[in-house]
Formats: structure tokens, C-alpha cells, sequence
């Protein structure tokens, strides 16, 4: 028998204050700087030695880059396989649209075991719950936060509480948290309130029985950075654009995280614009981006027909403005209308079936390249964060 414990985290992990810049030692449970309260990220080592080639064999996914991820080495993952999804070029659709010189792409994070992206965040968060052997995890959610820390939860066989906002989201998200056993309680309120209501309670409580997995944990969303590994290993290029759409905020973050890591540690040359997509009643970063205001006015009532981005308080807002303002790029705010007939296009068009959110995506593509936003002879990546079969309701409400 191994006496000795695998090492959770790599050697020269620390954690990085995006406010003040206080460094910390790697720890699970440390979320927020203890000085100014401000959010962590996970620093990873200066130098590390990998590079696409070299691992050029092995299955794509999230765990191909297990280099470049923070845990250890020897650390067994609760996995599924997640990640290595379809990157699909777009042609009916920009012939249809009439978009021209711009190649796009649309990464169809779909094709994840649970239907979202999110899966790539709950294989690093779940491995950590169950090596630190908490009972738990917790999470509040729109939906696939919550689909997907139930299923992975379920794998790793610990417990699962999901808090969601009463009548707020999908049906068949609802669904997968119940059928892979998760506690589901629903809160009268907004997923706002629902993830104060978590956070509140993880941070003022002494018990360490559950284990929080929302994206204000830095260590989850070092799992969603392998989005852009993905991206440049399979295009062979950097694009100049990446769309995502923008909710509470973490992915376009970890996204952003993932290429400025790859350029530090000399395996690309260049650099891709975020531009990060929110829907017209759930915008707070998008107006204050088009105000030229510096913090977000958040929204008491957030409104939209993407429930997975009706966010009013997006926690990960600093990091966001961040990464939007380092890459040059820019947030847009699209309407629900503009989002409807999106996904309408990409399904009719191509035969890619997205919820709500993700098709904000496209409507952002549509709307930058008429504001000049985006040039001719670009690249672009569509960040389609999450499966048509999320929200049926939706496709047959309004007869897409
Ligand atoms: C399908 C989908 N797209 C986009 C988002 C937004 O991601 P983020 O909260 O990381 O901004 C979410 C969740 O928030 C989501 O579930
Ligand atoms: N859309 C999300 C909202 C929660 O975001 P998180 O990244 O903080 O977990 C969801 O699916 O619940």
C-alpha cells in the first residue's frame, strides 16, 4: 500500500489576489483574500514542460493537459471524459447571414457529458472534494452548474445540495440534478440571492463538510481554461476573436486565463480579443462597458430568456472587465429576440443545437461584424457553452 498521499496540488501553485495582488500559499478552501476580500486565482508555475506536440497522442479532453492544470501529477481525477469537444466551421450560416471574410468557428461545449461546459470545471473541483474527503459539494445555479456537480458528485459517490432560484431555470436541468441524486432546494429570489444564500453560509460556517463549486472557487475554473488549449491545439493557429457569452462571469475569465498562460509559457505568439456577450436584461457588464464606466451597475431583477446567463450580480465581474480590457476586446449586449433567431439559424443552418446563452453568441458575431467590430479576414471562435436539450421548453414556446 502507498503510504504517502499524492501531492494535491503541483509544486510553485500559489494564489494570487486579482485585487491587491496578496500571494498565498495553494489552499482548497481559501476563495477570497483574507486583507481586501477580493477574488483568487490560481498562479501557476513559471515554467513548465509540455508543449502540443509532445502530447500530441493522447485522447483529447480536459486531462490531456494535465501539465498545464494546477493538481499533482499522481492525482486520480473524477473524470468522463469531458472536454476534446467539436469545433465546428460555420459556412451555411455566414453565407446566410451574409458575413463575409470571416472564418468562424463554433466550439460545441454540447458535446460534454452533462451538456455544458461546466463539466470541465467539475472534473478539477470534484477531484479536489473528494481527495480533501469533504461529505459534499455545494453549489447555486442557473441549471448546469448544479446538472453537473450532481453528475460529477455522483461519480466521485459524496453528496450533492444544489440551491436554485424558484422558477428559474430549465426543466431539463432540473431534471439531470435530480437524476444523478443531488438535494435540490429552490429559493424564492434570483440566482443572485441563491449563491449569497451559499456563499454565506460556506464562508461563515467552521464545518468543512461541503465544498463549494461555484466559479468564485479559482480552482474550478482552472478545469474551463482547457477551452482555449483545445481551441489552439485543434486550429493550429490563435483566432483573433473568442465570443462568449457572459453570466456570472468565470468562463470568458478561465477562457482569457488559458491563453495568457499558453503565451507565457511560449506556445503562442499571439493573443485573442474576448468578447464577452450578455442578453439586454441581464447586462450589467455590457452597459457599463458601452457608459465607459469602470464597475458594473448590478440588477436587482436581471430579465431574459437565457436563464442560464439571468444574472444581475456576476461575481467574477473583475475578472471579466480584466480580461476583456487586457485582450482589447469588448462586451456586447444582444436582445432576446436576437438571441431566438440565433438559435434558430444555427440549427436550421447547420444542425447545431444550442440553449439560450450560447446562441448569444452568434447574435454578437452578428452584431459586432455590423459595428465593424470584427474585420474581414478574421478568425473567430463561438463559445456554444450549452445543448439545445437543456431547455426544450424554450424551443417549443416560441415554435423555433
Ligand atoms: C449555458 C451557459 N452559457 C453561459 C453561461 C455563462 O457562463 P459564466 O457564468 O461563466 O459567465 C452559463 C452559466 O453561467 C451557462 O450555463
Ligand atoms: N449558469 C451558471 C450560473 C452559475 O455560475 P457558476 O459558474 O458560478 O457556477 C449555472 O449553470 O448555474
Amino acid at each position: 500500500m502507498n503510504k504517502h498521499k499524492s501531492r494535491l496540488f503541483k509544486e510553485n501553485v500559489l494564489l494570487r489576489c486579482i485585487n491587491c495582488g496578496s500571494i498565498y500559499e495553494a489552499d482548497p478552501w481559501l476563495f477570497i483574500c483574507p486583507r481586501c476580500r477580493g477574488l483568487l486565482e490560481v498562479e501557476m508555475p513559471s515554467n513548465i514542460e509540455v508543449d502540443f506536440r509532445s502530447i500530441a497522442n493522447r485522447r483529447m479532453g480536459v486531462w490531456k493537459y494535465k501539465e498545464l492544470l494546477p493538481l499533482g501529477n499522481d492525482i486520480k481525477p473524477i473524470t468522463m471524459g469531458e472536454g476534446g469537444t467539436p469545433l465546428i466551421k460555420l459556412s451555411r450560416v455566414m453565407e446566410a447571414l451574409n458575413i463575409n471574410g470571416i472564418e468562424a468557428y463554433v466550439k460545441f461545449e454540447g458535446a460534454n457529458p452533462t451538456g455544458s461546459f461546466k463539466d470541465r470545471g467539475m472534473t478539477v473541483g470534484v477531484t479536489i472534494a473528494k481527495y480533501i474527503g469533504v461529505k459534499g459539494v455545494i453549489v447555486a445555479s442557473t441549471g448546469n452548474t448544479a446538472a453537473s456537480a450532481a453528475a460529477y458528485a455522483a461519480r466521485a459517490g459524496i453528496k450533492c445540495i444544489v440551491v436554485l432560484p424558484k422558477g428559474g431555470v430549465a426543466k431539463g436541468k432540473i431534471a439531470q440534478a435530480l437524476l444523478h441524486g443531488a438535494e435540490v432546494m429552490e429559493l424564492d429570489g434570483t440566482f443572485d440571492d441563491a449563491l449569497e444564500e451559499v456563499f454565506m453560509n460556506v464562508t461563515s460556517s467552521n464545518s468543512r463538510d461541503l465544498y463549494p463549486l461555484n466559479s468564485y472557487n479559482p480552482w474550478r475554473l482552472e478545469g474551463q481554461k482547457t477551452i482555449a488549449f483545445e481551441v489552439v491545439d485543434e486550429l493550429g493557429i490563435v483566432p483573433d476573436a473568442v465570443i462568449v457569452p457572459v453570466g456570472n462571469a468565470g468562463n470568458i475569465s478561465a477562457i482569457w486565463k488559458g491563453f495568457k498562460e499558453l503565451y507565457r509559457y511560449g506556445l503562442i505568439r499571439e493573443l485573442p480579443r474576448m468578447i464577452g456577450i450578455q442578453a439586454e436584461g441581464a447586462a450589467p457588464l455590457a452597459s457599463a462597458w458601452s457608459r465607459g464606466l469602470d464597475t458594473p451597475q448590478f440588477i436587482e431583477k436581471p430579465m431574459t430568456i437565457a436563464s442560464a446567463i439571468r444574472i444581475g450580480r456576476p461575481v467574477n465581474w473583475m475578472k471579466a472587465v480584466r480580461a476583456v480590457r487586457e485582450s482589447k476586446g469588448t462586451f456586447i449586449s444582444v436582445t432576446d429576440e436576437e438571441i431566438l433567431e440565433s438559435i434558430k439559424i444555427l440549427a436550421r443552418f447547420e444542425g447545431i443545437g444550442v440553449e439560450p446563452a450560447s446562441a448569444t453568441t452568434l447574435a454578437g458575431l452578428i452584431k459586432a461584424y455590423n459595428n465593424g467590430i470584427i474585420e474581414r479576414n478574421s478568425t473567430v471562435v463561438l463559445i456554444a457553452t450549452g445543448h439545445a436539450l437543456k431547455d426544450p421548453d424554450t424551443i417549443i414556446r416560441y415554435s423555433l
